[in-house]
Order: structure tokens, then C-alpha cells, then sequence
């Protein structure tokens, strides 16, 4: 049987994970590629440790000592572009600075295929990685790089070319899934959880990412560059994580039968596209609501086939390092992983221009004519009230939501304002808006 030479740059999570399954699933993995699937290099910054993690022989990393400067380690990565017996490289380093960049690029020039979980890089070079891919006539397997174990990539890329996909939107951070609930169901802190969740591997080496939205968001975009044309260089889009969650707002969303998830949603009306990272609230009923710890779930809406929805692990080093070798197999097999399935290109509209149904969380004054002057200026904007809740009081505050039927953020924004001028001073700075998926 024909070798298929793999070199490992980056053996942490992901990359120990990928190499585990790689030694432990050979036989299965030549059977199912046609070819003897070998790691035959691997490059980390120590080792002895990751060989341990990975449960490989160590010989088989670059200058296998405890530790590599960087000097060192770029040295072992040239060594492996330099060796014309090795078929693919798999980054699994993360970084989105030019140092990775430079490795992705170098990768294709070499005549080598390219695998990799990093997001981030894939979300800031767009489609130019994937032109020097064609120009080099070599792909790029990013199965990992958007929800973990979810085939989603392959799913788009194979299984929904036969349909138009009129919106896409889901849970793509397990990290922050993870967060809000472990808070919600054992009753953890924020901080707590966060640390839970960086020990089982989920978080990005920087976590700050996983709580602002910011990792979130590079997952939406590769998604609408694939789907909807757009190069990911080009798109903006409004992003909140879930940092700014407090418990009334979860008290607010359990008043409507709901609870709040850090959503990715894309829309398109015509060649207009809606999109946007922000935790919304989401009806009990909804499966997505049901959607816990580093569990991702993605539900596309298709003009033909309807809904789909698919759900797996998000994050975690054998779950994410599985969708890495299901991108070698496809590879060494000799199937070309495109990049895209956008058959027409969509303009990015502001969300703030999009109609949904939105949870307005206020803190004012406790006071007389408040919730008046709210409902007031919600309805000069010409925007019905579906329901306004019980209050929660604190101190001289309180707490009170309004649910609004079909508005656009711009209404509600402009709403806000004018509550403000018409009661001066009642009204605190911090005022939350959730859409609300029903
Ligand atoms: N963790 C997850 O569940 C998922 C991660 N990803 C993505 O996968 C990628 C890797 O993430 P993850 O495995 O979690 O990160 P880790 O930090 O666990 O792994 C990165 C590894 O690369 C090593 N490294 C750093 N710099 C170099 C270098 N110059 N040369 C060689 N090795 C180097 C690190 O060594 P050291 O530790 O000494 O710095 C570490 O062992 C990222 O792009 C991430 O966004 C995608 C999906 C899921
Ligand atoms: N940090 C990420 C890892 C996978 O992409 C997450 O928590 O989802």
C-alpha cells in the first residue's frame, strides 16, 4: 500500500489529539483512504511533554528535546517543507499574526496539502490562502476550524449543493455554551466555569476570544464566505459576547420560557445579508435551547430541503482532532476539499437594519411613569409591545423587560433615545437588547 506522509505542526490539544487518533486508528484509516496513513514528523515547542500527551514515540519529533526556542522550532518546520516524502502538513499551532501565515502559505508552495483547526487565520486571510491552494493545485481541510466534530464544512461543501441556504445560525463557541450552562445548571461562577473549560481544553490559548464573541465570529464568517461569496477579509459584522450577561437577564429570559445563547445568525433576504454575533434568547421549544456545555449546533434553513440541524462537540482535543483526520483521509484519498459553495456573491447589510422580535432589558429609577415613558416611545417608533414583565427591584432601582413584536435594532435604538429625553435622568446607561428566536 502507498505511504501518505503527514508532518504535526503543534502538538497541543488539537494536535495530540489528531496524532492520538492517527496511531490508534490506523488500520481503519488505510482501509478507508487507500493509502498507510504515517505521521512521520512532528514539530512542538516541548517535545517531551506532547509526545507524552499524544502517546507517540518521540522520535518521531523534530530535534526531540524538553524545550525548542522559536529560532529552533522555525528551523524544524523549515526541515519539514524541505522534505519532499511528506504529503500534508496540519497546522494545529493557532495565531492569526504572519508567522502562521507565512507556514500556510510556504505549506502550498512546497506542493504539500494543508489541514488545519485555525480559525482565526482562515477568518483574516479569506480567499487568498485558497487561491495560492489552486495556483499550487494542493487543498486546504479546515473541517475543524468551525464547530469542532461537526461536519459541517463537508456537509455544505458535499450535501447542500443541491440547495440555496436562506439563513444559517447556531451555537459555534463551545467554550462560552460551556460558561452560560454550567452557570445556569450547577449553579458555577463565571470565572469557575471559564477555568473548567480552558482544563478540558476548549478555550482558545487566548479565552478572552471565546467570551467576546471574537472566535464566534471568525466561525460566522467562514461560513459566509462558503456560503454566501463573501470574502472574509471584506466582512464586518456587529459582535457581543457573552460578558456582558448578568443574572436578571437570564431571570428575564426564563420569564418568556427562554434562555440566552451566544448565537452566530446569517439571513439572507434576496441578495442582502443580515448577520451578526450576540447572545439572543431562545423559546424553551426551540432544540437549540436544549444545546448545553461545549455541545455547537448549526441550523440551516434551505429553500428546498427545509431545516437541518446538525449537532456534535464543539471543542476538546479527540472530538476536534477527529475532524482533523477526516479532512486526511478525504485528502489522501485524493478528493479535492473545496472552499466554497456561494453561487452568487451577497451584499453585508448593517443588522441593525433587520427585523426581529427583541427583549429590551431596562434599569431605571424606581419611580412613577417610568414604564410609560418606555412604552411611549416604543410605540412612536411604530413598534408594537408584545408584553411587558414583572419587575425586579434593587435598592432604588429596578429592573423591568419589555418584549416587542417585529421591530429593527434602528427602531429600538432610536426608541431607547427618546425614552430618555422624555424622562430625564430615570433611566441608567446599561440597557441590554436581545433578539429573540421563537
Ligand atoms: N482546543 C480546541 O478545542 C480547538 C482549537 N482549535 C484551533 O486549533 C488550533 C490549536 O489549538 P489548541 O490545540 O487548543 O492550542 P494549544 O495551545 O493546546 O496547542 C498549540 C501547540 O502548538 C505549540 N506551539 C506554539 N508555537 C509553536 C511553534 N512556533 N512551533 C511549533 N509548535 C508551537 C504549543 O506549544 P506551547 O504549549 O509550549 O506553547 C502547543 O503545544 C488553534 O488554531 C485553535 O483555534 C479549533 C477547534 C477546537
Ligand atoms: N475555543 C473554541 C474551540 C473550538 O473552536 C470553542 O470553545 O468553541
Amino acid at each position: 500500500m502507498e505511504n501518505y506522509n503527514i508532518a504535526l505542526l503543534g502538538c497541543g490539544t488539537v494536535g495530540s489529539g489528531t496524532a492520538k487518533i492517527i496511531s490508534e486508528f490506523s488500520a481503519a484509516l488505510s482501509e478507508r483512504s487507500g493509502k498507510k496513513i504515517n505521521i512521520s514528523k512532528i514539530v512542538d515547542l516541548r517535545p517531551m511533554a506532547a509526545a507524552k500527551k499524544a502517546g507517540v514515540d518521540i522520535s518521531l519529533f523534530v530535534n526531540p528535546k524538553e524545550e525548542l526556542s522559536k529560532e529552533e522550532a522555525s528551523a524544524a518546520i523549515k526541515e519539514v517543507l524541505a522534505d519532499k516524502s511528506i504529503d500534508l502538513v496540519v497546522e494545529t499551532i493557532g495565531g492569526d499574526g504572519d508567522y502562521i501565515k507565512n507556514i500556510h502559505e510556504s505549506v502550498l508552495k512546497a506542493g504539500k496539502n494543508l489541514v488545519t483547526a485555525n480559525k482565526s487565520l482562515l477568518a483574516k486571510t479569506g480567499k487568498s490562502l485558497f487561491e495560492t491552494a489552486k495556483e499550487n493545485n494542493k487543498s486546504i481541510g479546515f473541517e475543524a476550524a468551525v464547530c469542532g466534530a461537526i461536519p459541517i464544512i463537508k456537509g455544505l461543501t458535499e450535501c447542500f449543493t443541491g440547495d440555496d441556504i436562506l439563513s444559517v445560525y447556531g451555537i459555534m463557541n463551545g467554550t462560552s455554551n460551556f460558561i452560560l450552562s454550567n452557570m445556569s445548571s450547577r449553579g458555577i461562577s463565571f470565572e469557575e466555569a471559564l477555568k473548567e473549560a480552558q482544563r478540558l481544553g476548549y478555550a482558545e490559548a487566548d479565552p478572552s476570544l471565546d467570551i467576546n464573541g471574537g472566535d464566534a465570529a471568525n466561525k460566522l464568517k467562514i461560513l459566509i464566505q462558503m456560503i454566501y461569496g463573501v470574502d472574509a477579509r471584506s466582512i464586518t459584522i456587529g459582535v457581543n459576547g457573552i460578558d456582558v450577561i448578568k443574572p436578571v437577564d437570564v431571570a428575564f429570559a426564563k420569564q418568556i420560557n427562554s434562555v440566552i445563547k451566544l448565537i452566530c445568525y446569517a439571513k439572507r433576504e434576496g441578495n442582502k445579508l443580515y448577520a451578526a454575533v450576540r447572545p439572543m434568547m431562545l423559546h424553551k421549544d426551540i432544540f437549540l435551547a436544549d444545546i448545553n456545555g461545549a455541545t455547537n449546533a448549526v441550523r440551516l434553513i434551505n429553500k428546498y430541503s427545509g431545516e437541518n440541524i446538525l449537532v456534535g462537540q464543539g471543542a476538546g482535543m479527540e472530538e476536534t482532532g477527529s475532524a482533523i483526520v477526516s479532512d486526511i483521509v478525504k485528502i489522501a484519498r485524493g478528493d479535492k476539499q473545496r472552499s466554497s459553495i456561494a453561487w452568487q456573491e451577497c451584499e453585508i447589510k448593517p443588522f441593525e437594519e433587520h427585523a426581529m422580535n427583541f427583549n429590551i432589558i431596562l434599569k431605571s429609577k424606581d419611580m412613577p411613569g417610568v414604564t410609560g415613558a418606555a412604552a411611549k416611545a416604543i410605540g412612536d417608533e411604530n413598534v408594537n409591545i408584545f408584553t411587558i414583565g414583572p419587575n425586579f427591584h434593587e435598592g432604588e432601582f429596578a429592573y423591568f423587560s419589555i418584549v416587542t413584536e417585529t421591530a429593527t435594532l434602528n427602531q429600538i435604538n432610536r426608541a431607547v433615545a427618546k425614552m430618555r429625553e422624555l424622562k430625564p435622568g430615570a433611566f441608567e446607561k446599561d440597557v441590554k437588547v436581545f433578539p429573540i428566536i421563537k
